[in-house]
């Protein structure tokens, strides 16, 4: 087969001794000298993770950029290497001298062309995204030097818009031109990739004439892919999409054109969608730790250690009704601890069923398919009780914090969420539960905890329980309504049309002022330690935003969005590339 011919076949000098190099197919093979041991090895890199070819002894800086030797050339591509127990990416650079000009300018040909052939969806043009604002404001000083060198050096351009407010970034993708551009690029934390996520989601459905507020819609999978440069709090997009939060690993996804299909949570109050998520959505615990965070947010990360300290000792539990449509048991289970990693097979037969190649469908695929569509099938569960937390997560939700995640065998493109109840539970039992989530233990191996596997749910209070926080909103809308005249229902009162007919959903941090002052005084933990009566309502927590409704309908979208990943790989899987350590530049 015409790919699989040797296109280039020669003996190089690698540093001073020279041996043989073939350039076949989809693999650059060298030996080499292995300067540790003194002996031979041989290094194979597969055309698709190839960063530049560049003539002359090259550097990454471009102000350290030797002069072009006529018989020099230089490859620089992806090398594994260990960090912690993590595989982390960093940049691999092998200088190459030739016998002769006229071979080493048909080197540098025949790999540019395959680079060319083979990877004809690598991303030429970003719009890059920074946000000055979050985790340790370091946004800006990482993406300079750490990854517009990189970007530089593969050839690929940007557009750098480094954010003054929040939701700029969403605004921007939602309303300006795209045109020329392969990719979104957040330099930040998760609530900055939820500003993308909603811009990407937003403009996909106006360009498709779909509504998003009609809960029961089929949304427009998105092509345009959305990278992430880890530069936030918890990171737990990119760390459960890519395995590490580390700047350089990601801009090598992004280069290379990797790209990792993501399910996605819609939220919805009533007839209004309110939020995407694509790791948490969560009530009781984890809502009450971002609430009482946002009041901390001088602290820079750390503020979710101290604010959950305060909220695990309120000691809260909350009263709900949960609804949900379970997903078919037969496919996977939250307890099968088959972990999502590069290449899942659990993902890829959901391809199959989300998006089928043949219109024929087969009784047991047109089955299987009824499974992804709400409504049509299947039973649904209703639980009610007092709940410490209920979250709903997309993917393991896996973070620096949690290297295994809210639930280590969820599934990031399968279609289906994991629905984790914590009974109300004495502090000791609570403790164990959350400390689960940092050890190898299971943390669904509790008495008080259950997971399901779903589709969709639904979150209700309890008849008769009062929802202070929705007397506060009614409140408000009721002097929003005699200011203004015009009745505004509360669910209504999130969706501002814009002249062009876009329709801009306010998010949480853009209701009325005061009104997240109030909520978070009644939520402020340190009175609340002592405070007679503890509020019975607890706030949800989306990807790191607060929703303002407590009573919420989420779905599950199968490969709604596209990520310039490849998910988690399988450490064992390159045991090869170990040996390349210390080869890595531009740390
Ligand atoms: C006694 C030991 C306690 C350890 C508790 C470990 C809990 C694991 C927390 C995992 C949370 C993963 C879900 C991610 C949510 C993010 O979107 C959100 C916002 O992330 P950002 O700050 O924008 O990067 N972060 C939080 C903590 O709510
Ligand atoms: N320039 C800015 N000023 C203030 N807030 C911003 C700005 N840019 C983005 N934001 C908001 O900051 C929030 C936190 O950003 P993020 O990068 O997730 O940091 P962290 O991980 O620390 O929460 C996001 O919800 C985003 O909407
Ligand atoms: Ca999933």
């Amino acid at each position: 087969m015409e790919t699989d011919s040797v296109k280039v076949d020669s003996s190089l000098w690698v540093g001073t001794k020279r041996y043989r190099a073939v350039l076949s197919g989809w693999y650059f093979n060298w030996t080499e000298l292995d300067k540790k041991n003194r002996e031979k090895k041989t290094i194979s890199v597969p055309i698709s993770e190839v960063v530049a070819v560049a003539e002359g002894k090259a550097e990454v800086q471009p102000q350290k950029r030797a002069e072009d030797t006529d018989r020099d050339f230089t490859l620089f591509y992806v090398n594994r290497t260990r960090g912690g127990k993590r595989a982390l990416w960093c940049l691999g650079r092998t200088e190459f001298c030739c016998p002769s000009r006229d071979l080493r300018d048909q080197w540098v040909t025949q790999l540019r062309t395959a680079l060319k052939t083979h990877c004809p969806s690598r991303p030429r043009r970003l719009l890059v995204f920074v946000n000055p604002y979050g985790g340790k404001k370091r946004a800006k000083q990482v993406y300079r030097s750490l990854v517009a060198p990189l970007f530089e050096l593969a050839g690929v351009s940007t557009h750098v818009v480094v954010t003054e407010r929040a939701n700029q970034a969403r605004d921007h993708i939602l309303k300006k031109d795209l045109t020329g551009f392969d990719g979104v690029i957040c330099v930040g934390g998760d609530g900055m990739f939820s500003e993308l996520l909603h811009g990407v989601i937003g403009r996909t459905q106006q360009e498709a004439g779909i509504s998003e507020h009609d809960p029961t819609v089929m949304l427009q999978s998105c092509d345009l892919h959305i990278g992430i440069i880890p530069a936030g709090s918890t990171d737990c997009v990119c760390f459960a999409t890519v395995g590490v939060n580390d700047p350089v690993t990601s801009a090598l996804h992004i280069i290379i054109g990797d790209s990792q299909p993501l399910d996605v949570c819609s939220v919805h109050h009533h007839n209004t969608l309110v939020r995407y998520s694509v790791s948490l959505v969560g009530y009781g615990f984890y809502g009450d730790v971002l609430a009482e965070s946002e009041r901390l947010r001088w602290m820079g990360p750390l503020r979710y250690d101290l604010s959950g300290c305060l909220v695990y000792l309120c000691n809260r539990s909350y009263e709900g009704v949960v609804q949900y449509l379970p997903a078919d048991p037969q496919l996977s289970s939250p307890r099968d601890n088959m972990r999502c990693l590069s290449g899942c097979r659990v993902c890829s037969e959901s391809t199959e069923m989300l998006f089928p190649h043949s219109d024929s469908c087969s009784s047991l695929y047109s089955r299987q398919l009824s499974q992804y569509s709400i409504g049509s099938e299947g039973e649904w569960m209703s639980v009610e009780g007092r709940y410490r937390c209920v979250s709903l997560t997309c993917m393991s939700s896996s973070c620096p914090r949690s290297p295994k995640g809210l639930s280590p065998a969820a599934h990031l493109a399968d279609g289906t969420g994991d629905l984790i109840l914590v009974q109300d539970t004495d502090p000791l039992g609570f403790l164990t539960y959350l400390h689960r989530h940092t050890t190898s233990k299971d943390q669904f191996d509790l008495p008080f905890v259950e997971v399901h596997r779903v589709k969709a749910v639904r979150f209700t209070l309890p008849p008769g329980e009062e929802d202070d926080y929705h007397d506060e909103e009614r409140e408000r809308q009721s002097i929003t309504e005699g200011a203004q005249g015009t009745p505004k229902m509360a669910c209504n009162s999130d969706v501002e049309s814009y002249g062009d007919g876009s329709q801009q959903y306010l998010a949480a941090e853009q209701e009325e002022p005061g009104m997240k002052d109030r909520r978070r005084k009644r939520r402020n933990f340190l009175c609340g330690l002592c405070c007679s009566k503890p509020p019975a309502v607890s706030v949800w927590n989306c990807d790191g935003e607060l929703l303002p409704y407590t009573e919420i309908f989420c779905k599950v979208h199968g490969q709604l969005v596209r990520l310039f990943a490849r998910g988690i790989e399988d450490e064992e899987g390159h045991e090869e590339n170990k040996s390349c350590k210390g080869r890595c530049v531009l740390h």
